[in-house]
């Protein structure tokens, strides 16, 4: 997958994609991650990229001009089609569902926003798709940017290794993570669940989902009201409940 983003801080972007999984997938080449800074692509002598906003109110907006010229060139440096993905507190929330979807398309344009934002029309006619990562405001939208970027690149085919394969992640499956243990096995924090040493696989399986089903109705049951449990995920859940109010 090739990644354009347009950023006036290309140095931010650039740096979070050289590290860790995605900086290895992108050694792989199963992603590429590329920024454009439409300082760059201001016309005028002062390389302006901001405006006041119309109506009066705090703040500066991004222009429409550096931008459109911006994501032009982004999209003529290479041949597919490239969606063209908003970063910003007015955007759709940003699922597992949502990343599994974008993880495969051939390109991505992501534009990080500055100031208070950009010009509504821009958006109305350069911008497919508005995104949030969730409901706060940061003070620029690279920081959305490299979220997205981390969760999609982990999802290239290749960029994991097995022990951490996307499929362990109970979020794929809309579920929270169970609990995790490692040596040493005694600790003056606490032992173990036995189960984790018994060695039946079978037991630690259902241990595991048993756990992530208990999280995610005491933590999140927004997200259990949103799921088709099966007949088997029901009586463990409810098992954990028993356990839990006895
Ligand atoms: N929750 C998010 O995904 C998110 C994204 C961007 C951002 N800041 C840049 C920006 C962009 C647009 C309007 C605006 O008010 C601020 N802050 C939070």
């Amino acid at each position: 997958m090739r990644v354009d983003v347009i950023t006036l801080f290309p140095e931010f972007v650039d740096g979070c994609a050289r590290v860790g999984v995605v900086g290895r997938a992108q050694e792989r080449g199963l992603i590429s991650v590329t920024s454009w800074n439409p300082r760059e692509f201001a016309t005028d002598n002062y390389h302006t990229v901001d405006g006041r906003p119309y109506g009066g109110g705090p703040g500066m907006l991004m222009l429409i001009g550096p931008l459109r010229d911006t994501i032009a060139a982004a999209k003529a440096a290479a041949e597919a089609p490239a969606k063209v993905i908003y970063l910003s507190p007015q955007g759709a929330r940003l699922t597992q569902r949502k990343v599994q979807e974008l993880s495969v398309l051939p390109r991505l344009v992501l534009l990080c926003g500055r100031y208070e934002g950009v010009d509504e029309r821009l958006l109305d006619h350069e911008v497919d798709e508005e995104l949030s990562i969730g409901d706060y405001v940061l003070s620029g939208g690279e920081l959305a940017a490299a979220v997205l970027i981390d969760a999609i690149g982990r999802l290239q085919e290749g960029a994991l290794n097995d022990a951490q394969s996307a499929a362990q992640d109970s979020f794929s499956e809309g579920l929270l993570d169970c609990p995790h243990y490692t040596r040493p096995e005694q600790h003056e924090l606490g032992t173990l669940p036995a189960v984790l040493i018994s060695g039946d696989h079978a037991a630690i399986k259902r241990w595991r989902l048993k756990q992530s089903l208990g999280r995610t109705w005491l933590r999140r049951p927004d997200l259990l009201a949103r799921m088709q449990l099966d007949k088997s995920a029901r009586a463990l859940l409810e098992e954990f409940r028993l356990e839990y109010f006895a």
